[in-house]
């Protein structure tokens, strides 16, 4: 039995002999190379195949170089399925030995299904001589004849079968010789065949030969299919009209089926067209990545026939592009398994995770089954999932929100440029860090950077929920999977390490910037705050929330042992990636319902910042304005943060470290806090009666059309006079200004 590596799909062409009718003897229009054997060459076109036959191969080559060793993947236990494809009459029926002549045909002319489910049976007696076990054969037969499928081998053969119940089709036990001779017969007999002006036993439907290979206990363990298609031809060459030109046009639907079907696999296409015609869904357990797949295409040498040559060679090459993974069978059943139950969770799932869940960089990586057959390509996938587009959503959405998140290679280049370009500035770089260092807590050097530059940063690091710091491989994000078992976080380490984390934490965005109203200077040393004291507990969480360059707490014995060190250590977050972690008790996971209506606004405020980052510099006399602009626009997008998971707080200890030296801020009262909103409202009616639409639109609960609307009414009016006046706007449907509001941090 050969395990070795056979390709799992793969595409043979034949040449069929001249056909005496059509006229003397003119040369081929396939030039065959003679170098190597399985190049042709057809109207200056070159082709190149897995097999290139000639119309000389006899039938016993053809079937040792293309079907014996889909014989032996047979009994490895995968899915096999060959496939003939062609003109009429150029002898697709002929080499899957689907004959029907009533004596019988000589040894050399036997096709491809008689030596095929011959030495089945040999292999299975010879088999059964050095082992107890006994495996089972059985056939059967059907036609899809005028898009119906009929039963051959039952006691009606010529009652269509209920669509839905192929697969519950007659199947004779196959033990010797005479069983086989009787199948064939009995098949073939039934088949539908006319006469046409180019073939005098022409196959008027697609016929469908399935061998099972059972085990002892009744399990399934393998499956051949041999399909003999009918011919490929244009209705007006056949001559027909009437019941025989319906016949031709339902062939041409089924051919044209499959070719859809082969074409949107080999694109990767997430939905494949099987119920386009009765043969794809009859075929369409066989038609997927799971299985070996080999295409017989018989071309004409006749030059009246170079343009359904020219179509079969097509064909050919686009089934060429076919990227399969088989499975064994009892492998691929427990892998559908795997897939509804991967589906029915998501279903339950909140849709902004389950891009996340889905997409192939996110998912947590399978590993590959265990007991493949030696040499056994088997592999863990599902082409109904492909790399690129593995879930139900449009592909271009997913990609978006890949792209969003700095999941997709090419986010990941980017973030690693730009990383590699600000190395300068970041010193020592987070990504230049040890694998050692990072369990050891690292002083960074102060660094004046402001706000924006910290978030283009692109490193990232991570705090287990154990309280350890992880430092995020340069430009690569963190995984978040789920599982029955909880939300896992994935941390690609340096030097091509992982790690997984069991989460106790939740999402959160790279916008959490926890910028004080101060001045840059204040905000740039804020950056590098230290974080509260150890024993600070809930408070200390808080504050790792309130930044995204967040701090890093010491564990009190940790401390002890580093007295002098200061507790400062940077987490740059992604604006690309809003997926960073808190420690437990900052906000306690409740279901992951939270996570939705979370992520969504933050992925978006997270896409507003970074575009911010990207404006070009006004012109000089609008760069006082655009400043104010832009810190009424932090602040206010700082207090939304705070808001929304009710940590705002009329007193709020702010510790700050200037150059190295901890102080606090400052506490402030409710007669503070009172001014300081009536200061707020101000600033930010101010900003309505100022900033542009571009502005606009980053405020938080504030859109693209709002903003617009915004600005037509401030024109119409000749400015806002108050928040109230705002408020009175023809523009808010619903509760959306109570929602700005509270996105803003104003009293409504
Ligand atoms: N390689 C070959 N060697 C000998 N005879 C061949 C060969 N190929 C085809 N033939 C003969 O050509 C005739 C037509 O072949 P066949 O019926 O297999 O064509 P087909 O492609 O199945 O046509 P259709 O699609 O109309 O059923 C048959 O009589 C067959 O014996």
């Amino acid at each position: 039995m050969d395990n070795g590596k056979l390709s799992a799909v793969r595409v043979a062409v034949r040449e069929a002999p001249f056909r005496s009718f059509l006229g003397r003897q003119e040369p081929s229009i396939v030039q065959f190379s003679p170098q190597a054997g399985n190049s042709l060459v057809v109207d200056q076109n070159d082709y190149h195949f897995d097999h290139a036959f000639r119309s000389s191969v006899s039938q016993e080559q053809l079937y040792d170089a293309l079907i014996q060793p889909l014989v032996d993947k047979l009994f490895c236990g995968f899915q096999c399925t060959a496939m003939a494809y062609g003109q009429t009459g150029t002898g697709k029926s002929y080499s899957m030995g689907m004959v029907t002549d009533k004596e019988p045909t000589k040894e050399e002319h036997l096709g491809v299904l008689p030596r095929c489910l011959r030495d089945i049976l040999d292999r299975v007696a010879a088999q059964q001589e050095n082992t107890a076990e006994r495996t089972r054969i059985t056939a059967s037969f059907i036609e899809i004849y005028n898009e119906k499928a009929f039963d051959l081998l039952s006691t009606s053969p010529m009652d269509p079968m209920v669509t839905s119940r192929c697969q519950s089709r007659t199947c004779m036990p196959l033990a010797s010789q005479q069983d086989l001779q009787r199948l064939l017969q009995l098949g073939t007999s039934n088949r539908h065949v006319r006469r046409t002006n180019m073939n005098a036993k022409s196959s008027r439907s697609h016929a469908i030969v399935t061998i099972h290979v059972w085990q002892e206990d009744g399990k399934e363990l393998a499956r051949m299919n041999i399909v003999d298609l009918a011919g490929s031809e244009g209705v007006r060459r056949t001559g027909h009209e009437g019941v025989a030109r319906q016949e031709g046009v339902n062939i041409n639907l089924g051919l044209l089926s499959i070719n859809k079907v082969v074409m949107a696999l080999a694109a990767g296409h997430a939905v494949i067209p099987y119920r386009d015609s009765i043969l794809t869904t009859v075929l369409q357990e066989s038609l997927t990545s799971q299985s070996y797949l080999t295409f017989l295409a018989c071309i004409s040498p006749h030059s009246c026939d170079l343009t359904e040559t020219i179509s079969t060679l097509r064909f050919a090459k686009s089934a060429k592009r076919l990227r399969l993974n088989p499975q064994q069978m009892n492998m691929a059943r427990a892998h559908q398994l795997q897939l509804q139950q991967k589906q029915s969770m998501a279903a339950r799932t909140p849709h902004i995770f389950r891009r996340v869940m889905t997409s192939s960089t996110s998912v947590k990586r399978s590993r590959p089954p265990q007991n493949a057959g030696a040499g056994a390509p088997i592999q863990n996938s599902s082409y109904l999932m492909p790399p690129k587009a593995k879930e139900s959503m449009p592909l271009m959405q997913l990609q978006r929100t890949r792209s969003e998140m700095g999941l997709t290679p090419k986010a990941k280049k980017r973030a690693r440029e730009e990383l590699q370009l600000e190395m300068g500035l970041i010193a020592p770089s987070v990504s230049d860090m040890s694998e050692s260092s990072l369990v050891q807590p690292q002083v960074v050097k102060p660094l004046a950077l402001p706000m924006l530059h910290l978030q283009r940063t692109r490193s990232e690091m991570v705090l287990t929920p154990k309280g350890e710091r992880r430092c995020v491989q340069d430009g690569c994000s963190p995984d978040v999977t789920l599982s029955n078992s909880g939300l896992h976080l994935i941390i690609p380490l340096n030097r091509g390490q992982e790690e997984e984390l069991q989460l106790d934490a939740t999402l959160v965005e790279p916008s959490r910037i926890n910028f004080s109203d101060c001045t840059q200077e204040e905000q740039d040393s804020k950056a590098m705050a230290p974080p509260p004291p150890p024993d600070n507990g809930r408070r200390r969480s808080r504050s790792f929330f309130h930044s995204s360059v967040l701090s890093i707490p010491e564990e009190p014995g940790a401390q002890q042992q580093q007295p002098q060190q200061p507790m400062r250590c940077l987490f740059f977050s992604s604006p690309f990636s809003p997926i960073n972690l808190q420690t437990a008790d900052s906000l306690q996971m409740s279901g992951i319902l939270p996570l939705e209506t979370s992520v969504r606004p933050q992925v978006r405020r997270s896409a507003r910042l970074n575009s911010m980052c990207n404006i070009t510099q006004p012109p000089p006399e609008q760069q006082h304005q655009q400043q104010k602009n832009e810190s009424v626009l932090r602040r206010s997008m700082r207090l939304a943060v705070k808001s929304e998971k009710g940590v705002v707080q009329t007193k709020d200890l702010l510790t700050t470290q200037i150059s190295g030296s901890v102080r606090v801020r400052g506490v402030r009262s409710k007669a503070a806090a009172t001014n300081w909103m009536s200061k707020h409202r101000v600033m930010f009616l101010n900003l309505l009666n100022t900033a542009e639409v571009r502005e606009l639109q980053k405020l938080p609960g504030i859109g693209p059309k709002t903003a617009f609307a915004l600005v037509m009414q401030r024109s119409r009016l000749g400015g806002f006079q108050s928040l109230a006046q705002i408020e009175s706007l023809p523009i808010w449907a619903g509760k959306k200004w109570l929602r700005v509001c509270q996105a803003n941090c104003l009293d409504p």
